[in-house]
């Protein structure tokens, strides 16, 4: 968003003169743009609009009344019930009052009459909330009714695409616009509220039946503070029952708060990775030991692991390249390297059976660290390329490190790196350009507005796409990476498969300017493309179906004439002017 004109409350937006005066307020992230109007105008625009809008209004209503009559006739019979029940137990409190008092002046009670009317009133109150509970039935018509009209806007504007939407409405069922586990309980107990509203007539009743056995008990003064002191005290008690209720909800993510802040809090005393940043600073990447690590994805239904029996180390400063099939692994294993999962991580869960092994970072386990820690210290580049919405794309490249968020230099330096420099300067408003800006309008209809309303024009020009392409968007994530590096923290580099969307020039321009940043860090990459990376590995290990079959140099390897040679004779079959698998077999 343009903030030039932020803190400036009321500018005009247009050189133009205009009758619409627009004012411009900042509330956070947020630029307001209001054209504000007196009541009047909008009653008097309310009404000149009427008549054109009555027949609109006429179809609609007739609609609704199509998708569903029984519902329809049922929401109205509620509005008129809800718009008579306090009316009704207004009318029989009165009566229950007069009957009382003539109790206590006469002293002859008339039993008959005042039980009538106290039974009367509890159907009312029962009922009342039972109608309450029937608006789940409303939100039925709700839902059925937002499905009609966007299958009608579906036909209307697009294809065959509505006879799917149909289906898939109808596999959906008769669903309410709720939570689920707001209507599976709301259901579980359906005599509850109604139990809690009686309850709430006990006074009442209470004063009835002292006013019948012992009219000398009591007087008017005591039955008002009575009913006055027990509502009080009913509503009282429903905000303590809803806050126990709320807090019963979150005990849980309270408990998991403090528990992590706990562990984090512990964890930074014994830190072996905060401690030797204090002691020895950086200077050294991160040492790997993996023993015997076995590892299946929680809950997963695969017949076999998706790492089997890993042993490998990996270490401090190396550069090393993970190579193999499909499924083979290789992004599990820089999963658990940068301990998003871990094998032994929940050993109390059983699909935990299925892990075992141990992983050592500088010699301990990698379970004394903390995750924080561990978080700061690795840089992790995948091929997932993710352009936070809300942010401008220079900012999207400041998160890789917040405390220089705003620092257009450091931002433009980690640009250029990731090759995204370009990609900037193309956008009108370079860094600053939001992809896809959160615009919110409201209260009043701006696209119904004339062309030359000043706020559909900026509605306009903001909901205008900005596109990038696939490639653009991974030089932006890639910047990112470049960004963390200015915390001087960073011991290991991760990187899985960064480049897919990248034009040749552009991949190699990105992991060569990675590979520059190799100074005081251990390098991981994973990758399908072999030739100069492999080359320049410090070690290649090579995966096949969850096991690491074979790890060296690349000329090691490729003496070996196994598992990688075989993949990469594959490739370099296809730059040979004679591509057969003999002339290929001959090697590096
Ligand atoms: N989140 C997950 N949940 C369950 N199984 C997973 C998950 N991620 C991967 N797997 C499975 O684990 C195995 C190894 O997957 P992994 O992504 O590590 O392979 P890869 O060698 O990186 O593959 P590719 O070259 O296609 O990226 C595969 O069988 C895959 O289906």
């Amino acid at each position: 968003m343009d903030d030039n004109n932020s803190g400036d409350s009321s500018a005009s937006i247009s050189d133009k003169p205009q009758k619409w005066k627009t004012s411009r307020e900042q509330y956070g992230i947020w630029e307001v743009l209001a054209t504000p109007e007196g009541h009047h105008k909008r009653y008097q625009r309310f009404f000149q609009d009427l008549p054109e809008s009555l027949p609109s209004l006429y179809k609609l209503l007739r609609d609704i009344f199509s998708v569903s009559p029984k519902l329809v006739v049922f929401f109205l019979l509620y509005q008129l019930w809800a718009g008579c029940q306090e009316a009704a137990k207004l009318h029989l409190s009165g009566q229950v009052l007069r009957m009382i008092e003539q109790c206590l002046r006469e002293g002859v009670p008339d039993y008959g009459a005042l039980c009538y009317l106290l039974v009367l009133r509890l159907v009312v109150t029962a009922l009342a909330s039972i109608g309450y509970r029937s608006m789940d039935l409303l939100d039925r018509l709700q839902y059925q009714v937002a499905s009609h009209f966007q299958l009608r806007i579906m036909k209307a504007s697009t294809d065959d695409s509505s006879v799917e939407y149909q289906n898939a409405s109808n596999r959906l069922g008769d669903v309410v616009v709720k939570p689920v586990h707001s209507v599976f309980s709301a259901n579980k107990t359906p005599y509850l509220p109604t139990l809690l509203a009686l309850l709430g007539e006990l006074p009442t009743v209470y004063c009835a039946m002292l006013a019948l056995l012992s009219p000398k008990s009591i007087s008017f003064a005591s039955i008002t503070i009575l009913q006055q002191s027990s509502s009080l005290l009913a509503r009282h008690v429903s905000s303590v029952f809803s806050s126990i209720e709320r807090v019963k909800r979150n005990l849980q993510s309270i408990h998991e708060m403090y528990q992590l802040d706990a562990h984090g809090s512990d964890d930074e005393l014994t830190d072996p990775l905060a401690t030797e940043n204090t002691q020895v600073g950086i200077g050294r990447g991160m040492q790997f030991e993996l023993r015997n690590v076995s590892f299946a994805y929680p809950g997963s239904q695969a017949t076999r692991h998706a790492l089997r029996n890993i042993n490998l180390s990996i270490n401090s400063g190396q550069f090393v390249v993970i190579v193999g099939s499909n499924g083979s692994g290789k992004s599990t294993l820089i999963k658990l390297l940068l301990r998003l999962y871990s094998p032994s991580k929940g050993s109390d869960k059983p699909e935990s059976q299925n892990t075992s092994g141990e992983i050592l970072i500088d010699n301990k386990p990698a379970s004394s660290y903390s995750e924080s820690s561990l978080r700061q210290s690795t840089a992790a580049l995948s091929q997932e390329n993710i352009v936070y919405r809300g942010f401008s794309l220079g900012e999207n490249i400041g998160l890789g490190f917040s405390p220089l968020i705003s620092d257009e230099q450091a931002i433009d330096l980690a640009a250029e790196k990731a090759g995204a420099t370009e990609v900037l300067k193309r956008m009108k408003d370079g860094a600053n350009t939001i992809l896809d800006p959160l615009v919110e309008y409201h209260h009043f209809n701006v696209t119904k507005q004339s062309d030359d309303h000043p706020l559909r024009k900026i509605l306009e020009e903001w909901r205008r796409p900005v596109e990038v392409s696939g490639g653009e968007k991974q030089r932006i994530v890639a910047g990112r990476t470049f960004m963390k590096f200015n915390s001087g923290k960073v011991k290991f580099l991760a990187v899985d498969e960064p480049t897919s969307a990248l034009d040749a020039e552009g991949e190699e321009f990105l992991l060569h300017n990675l590979l520059k940043e190799r100074e005081g860090k251990t390098v991981v990459f994973v990758t399908h493309k072999f030739g100069n990376l492999t080359k320049q590995a410090d070690l290649i290990v090579c995966m096949k179906e969850g096991a690491m079959v074979e790890s060296g140099t690349h000329a090691e390897l490729m003496k070996k004439c196994g598992e990688y040679s075989k993949l990469y004779n594959i490739q370099a079959r296809a730059f040979r002017d004679d591509p057969t698998p003999a002339a290929a077999s001959e090697g590096s």
